[in-house]
């Protein structure tokens, strides 16, 4: 019998989550039956989604919600061998029993020497973010600029990397000077902290005087409103998330969308990754071929200790990470 250890959300976050939102509880799981497959967690993913959704997606007293690098411990299903290793959407759970419905084989030959947690990040799902939303949505072309807030993010920093690969001139935004400089040094052309420029305005007209053909949006709010009137004529915004929205209780008031939208002739599109399911496999190889190449620097922002899930989570939502940010397990 193995003891499972598991963090539920006891109250729904009113703004920003606390620690005390959360309660630690331990269950014992019983004897996997046919078919079944006994997983154990070792990297833990905490993403900005499970803010907003877990009031959507969530009943007070649940498991919160997330995803997990896990290793088959038991197996009664020949398409999870013991010891192999899998994506599981199981949440903030150390063990779990499933069906192998919401498992995912990591991908094919995953080489040795690239750890299995950039399958929460550079190689999994923000990955395929950044590449299907720059690739499809943005559509960013050679010799383009392009602009992404929380750049030096999971998301944010392959956006960047990703873009330089096809030739663009790029410009980020993040919260402190040390994420400027880790900007920079990923190859990021111009840089800025959103956080201590005087005017945001002046901050984008100087990194590209020019304006911006691609807007790859992870904030919203303020910046948003800035950001649009300084697109280039048919400049297109792939709307991927609005982090600074996420803890809101009241809605905010901001600038119209609409006449930068009809000025400039733009084309503003939301997205999620799932759109592009079908076409994961074809994501998920590119990725790892520019990490092994060292095209894509990976960074990780690692807490240590399930206990830690918590403040991990909010850590995250505070800004604390630069590149993705995960818990292991132990
Ligand atoms: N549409 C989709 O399918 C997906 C959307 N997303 C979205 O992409 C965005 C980035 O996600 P991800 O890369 O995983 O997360 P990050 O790794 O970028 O972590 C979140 C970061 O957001 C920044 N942040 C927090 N509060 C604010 C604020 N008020 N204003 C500006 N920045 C803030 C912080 O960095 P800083 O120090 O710079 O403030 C923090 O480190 C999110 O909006 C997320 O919801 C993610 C995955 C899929
Ligand atoms: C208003 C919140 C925007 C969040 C953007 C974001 O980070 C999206 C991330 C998705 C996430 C989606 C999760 C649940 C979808 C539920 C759809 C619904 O109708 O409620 C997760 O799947 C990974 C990212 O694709």
């Amino acid at each position: 019998m193995v003891l499972s250890r598991a963090w539920t959300l006891i109250k729904h976050f009113e703004g920003t989550p606390k620690l005390s939102d959360f309660k630690l509880k331990e269950v014992q799981l019983p004897k996997i039956k046919n078919g079944e497959v006994l997983v154990e967690a070792e990297y833990f993913s905490v993403d900005p989604y499970m803010r907003p959704y877990s009031k959507r997606m969530m009943n007070e007293g649940d498991i919160m919600i997330g995803t997990q690098v896990a290793r088959v411990l038991e197996s009664n299903n020949k398409a999870y061998p013991v010891g192999s290793y899998v994506l599981s959407n199981a949440g903030w759970t150390t063990h779990s029993i499933s069906q192998g419905k919401d498992l995912t084989p990591l991908i094919p030959n995953w080489p040795d020497h690239i750890p299995k947690s950039l399958a929460l990040g550079t190689i999994g799902m923000p990955g395929l973010t950044a590449y299907f939303g720059l690739k499809e949505i943005c559509i960013a072309k050679k010799g383009e600029i392009v602009l992404v807030n929380g750049a030096a993010g999971a998301v944010g920093s392959l956006v960047g990397q990703i873009a330089k690969i096809i030739g663009c001139k790029v410009v980020g935004s993040a919260g402190s000077d040390d994420k400027v400089q880790y900007l920079k040094d990923i190859g990021f052309d111009e840089a800025f902290n959103y956080k201590t420029v005087g005017s945001l305005e002046e901050a984008l007209k100087k990194a590209s005087p020019e304006g911006y053909d691609c807007f790859f949006e992870n904030v919203g709010g303020y910046f948003a409103d800035v950001a649009l009137p300084q697109m280039r004529k048919y400049g297109r915004i792939a709307v991927c998330g609005a982090i600074a929205l996420y803890n809101d209780t009241t809605p905010r008031k901001g600038e119209y969308v609409h006449f930068p939208l009809i000025f400039h002739e733009l084309r503003m599109e939301g997205f999620t990754v799932q759109r592009w399911q079908d076409r994961y496999d074809e994501g998920l190889e590119k990725l790892m071929q520019w990490v092994i190449e060292g095209k894509l620097k990976y960074h990780e922002h690692i807490t240590k200790g399930f206990d830690k899930m918590p403040a991990g989570f909010i850590g995250m939502l505070k800004g604390d990470n630069t590149g993705k940010a995960i818990i292991t397990a132990k």
